[in-house]
Order: structure tokens, then C-alpha cells, then sequence
């Protein structure tokens, strides 16, 4: 496994040793012992899986709270733009945004420490999205801000009349405008 730091601190980017044969390939998605040693001392207490057709966007989201969520992130089919925004009131990169593509070939993973608002948008059908969290879900903790808030200026890759949107991530507010919990 190979750990990468990234413009943000605290993101951080793995990619897996790919151990290919006549049968197909083989990676560890998740060891606790180089993610300890990289700084990663999470304990993930959920998984989760999303499907999504092309030009779905889920985001931007966090938990904060008791159940503050840190969320460690892959794709296991398809590929998507995926996007994480640095909220952490005391951060030197507070508001900044690490992208980055996530694709089944690739199989890189992204760590997204609590703190970060976290989505994706899905560039081709039946993309399957994987991710650990090491908060247990909770409505109450749930954070969300508009993907198109122009204070956190992402550049997403699929014009709005492409995209398929929740009607719940439709309504979230500006980013100046929630009541930060981080
Ligand atoms: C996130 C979540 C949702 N649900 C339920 C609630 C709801 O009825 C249904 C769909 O939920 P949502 O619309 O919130 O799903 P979605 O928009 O995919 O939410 C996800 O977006 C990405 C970007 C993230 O970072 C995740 O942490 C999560 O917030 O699933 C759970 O039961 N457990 C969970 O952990």
C-alpha cells in the first residue's frame, strides 16, 4: 500500500499492490497496520455501498457530533469525481477542496478525516461506491452544503443539466450560512 499526503492535510491518498495472475488480481482494501503507521488510527464501525447512474452527484455532506464521521472511500465499479472540502474552522486550508478521479481499475482509496465536507459525482452507470465510516449513522449529526456553493468553487465535470440530484441535496444551504460544528 502506498499513502500519499495531499494539498489538504489529512487527506490522504492509498493506492493498493495489485497482486495480478491467470486468475485475476488480488488487493487489500484495508489493513489496520500500514494505515496505523501512515497516521490513520481509525476504527470503522459501518460499510456502506451506493449505486449511482451516470451524473448522479451525492453531496456535499459530513456528520459531525458523537457519531462524527471519518469516511475512507473507493470505487468498486464505474468512476467518479470524487471531492472533499476542508471545514475545519481552525484550518490553515479551511474551505480548500482536494478532487480527485476514483475508478475500479485504479482502486485507490481516499481518507477523508471528520471535519471535511465529502461527495462525488458518478461519470459512468452502475457506478459502485464503497466506503468505511467510523461513526455509526446519525440524522442528527447529519452537515450538508450545496455542491454548487460558489465560496467552495468546485469544478465538476458534468454540466448541471447532466446531473440527477436528491431532492433533500437540492434544498441544503451555503456553506456561510450552517451553524459549523467543526
Ligand atoms: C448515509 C446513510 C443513509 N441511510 C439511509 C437514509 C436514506 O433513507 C437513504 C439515502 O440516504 P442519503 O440520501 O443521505 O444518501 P447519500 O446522499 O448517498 O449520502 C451519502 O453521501 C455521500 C456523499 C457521503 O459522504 C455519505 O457519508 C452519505 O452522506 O439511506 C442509512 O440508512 N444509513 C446511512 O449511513
Amino acid at each position: 500500500m502506498k499513502f500519499s499526503s495531499t494539498t489538504i492535510p489529512g487527506i490522504v491518498v492509498i493506492e493498493p499492490q495489485v497482486w495480478r495472475d491467470e486468475r485475476g488480481f488480488f488487493i487489500e482494501t484495508y489493513n489496520e497496520k500500514p494505515f496505523t503507521a501512515n497516521g490513520i488510527t481509525a476504527t470503522f464501525v459501518q460499510d456502506n455501498l451506493s449505486s449511482s447512474h451516470r451524473g448522479v452527484l451525492r453531496g456535499m455532506h459530513a456528520q459531525a457530533g458523537p457519531n462524527a464521521q471519518g469516511k475512507l472511500v473507493r470505487v468498486l465499479r464505474g468512476r467518479v469525481l470524487d471531492v472533499a472540502v476542508d471545514i475545519r474552522k481552525a484550518s490553515k486550508t479551511y474551505g480548500q477542496h482536494f478532487s480527485i478521479i476514483l475508478d475500479a481499475q485504479e482502486a485507490k482509496s481516499l481518507w477523508i478525516p471528520p471535519g471535511f465536507l465529502h461527495g462525488f459525482v458518478a461519470l459512468e452507470d452502475d457506478t459502485l461506491f464503497a466506503y468505511k465510516v467510523t461513526g455509526f449513522y446519525d440524522k442528527a449529526g447529519e452537515v450538508g452544503v450545496r455542491w454548487d456553493d460558489p465560496d467552495l468553487g468546485i469544478d465538476w465535470p458534468l454540466a448541471s443539466d447532466e446531473l440527477i440530484i436528491s431532492e433533500k441535496d437540492r434544498q441544503l444551504p451555503f456553506l456561510k450560512d450552517i451553524a459549523n460544528p467543526f
